[in-house]
């Protein structure tokens, strides 16, 4: 039986770190500060950005939810953004994912400035992690969360052959390139990929970020790998699953990521460090 990789524990604790660094910028006056747009209805959008929302106040942040109808013109977004990217109160500006098909969701994200971009997608961020830039930029928060997890575990990546299936600039490009800046080496794979279970049983550490419920399962995995199921399914029956057959695949890995309970709560904890690093960066900066 595999090592659980027990995100929730690890995410709480993180989350304790967040709430003194929190109270110690409120203390200087500069209480952190996070935006969250949500356009639509979506239920699981909503269940997400709420708890986002509950989290950050419950750390001490100030929170604010701007939830915008379904018929939004992409330009009344934008507009929301740079009344944020104004706010000296706001340090950290998401617009949650995914966007109505009317809205072209790389405009919208390239808007929020740098210094706010919380979700690490403006361009300028994006880049300084492909070109392992020194300095303080934000990450993507669930690639970031994952490499807090591993590193809680000591599982170390250096020499490491990884595989990460699914390309998103949500997940897999940000956490392959995180994961080749720790010498990794690190194949990126998707749906066109030829004999894809094949590889992924070449994996040391295999990262399913697809969507697609059970996708891996035991036979598909190297005896003793470590594997990060970054899948959010929600089942008929409302019970959650990831990309990864947990049954199974727990007998063979040496360590695993449980849905729920694993990087979910990882992402969550990981917005919130990263909102107060751009508060104390921020200031840094003199602004
Ligand atoms: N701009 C943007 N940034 C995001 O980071 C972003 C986004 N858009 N769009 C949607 C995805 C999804 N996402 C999750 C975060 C936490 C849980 C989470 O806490 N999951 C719990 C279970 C929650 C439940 O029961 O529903 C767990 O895995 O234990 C899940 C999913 C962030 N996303």
């Amino acid at each position: 039986m595999a090592i659980i990789l027990d995100g929730k524990t690890t995410a709480a604790s993180l989350n304790d770190a967040t709430k003194i660094q929190a109270d110690k910028l409120t203390a200087q006056g500069i209480q952190p500060g996070i935006a969250v747009i949500l356009v639509g209805e979506d239920p699981a959008s909503q269940i997400y950005t709420r708890n986002k929302h509950r989290k950050a106040e419950k750390l001490g942040m100030k929170s604010v939810l701007i939830e915008l109808p379904e018929t939004v013109s992409q330009d009344e977004v934008i507009n929301e953004v740079e009344k944020l990217n104004q706010d000296q109160s706001i340090h950290a500006i998401l617009v949650q994912s995914p966007l109505p098909d009317h809205i072209d969701a790389t405009t919208v994200t390239n808007s929020i400035l740098p210094s706010k971009d919380v979700d690490g997608f403006n361009p300028t961020n994006l880049g300084k992690l492909y070109g392992r830039q020194p300095g303080n930029y934000p990450v993507a928060c669930t690639p970031k969360g994952i490499m807090t997890l591993l590193k809680q575990y000591d599982i170390t990546l250096a020499g490491k052959n990884v595989v990460v299936i699914g390309r998103s600039v949500l997940v897999g490009r940000p956490v392959a390139a995180l994961m080749i800046n720790q010498n990794a080496t690190v194949t990126l794979a998707g749906r066109f990929t030829q004999n894809l279970k094949a590889l992924a049983k070449t994996a040391d550490i295999l990262v399913v970020a697809t969507g697609t419920p059970a996708l891996i399962s035991g036979q598909d995995i190297k005896p003793g790998a470590t594997v990060i199921d970054v899948g959010i399914n929600r089942g008929a029956d409302g019970k959650l699953t990831g990309d990864v057959d947990f049954e199974t695949a727990s007998q063979v890995a040496g360590a695993i990521t449980p849905v729920p309970g694993g990087v979910g709560p990882m992402t969550i904890a990981t917005l919130m460090q990263q909102t107060v690093e751009l508060t104390q960066w921020s200031l840094n900066n003199g602004k």
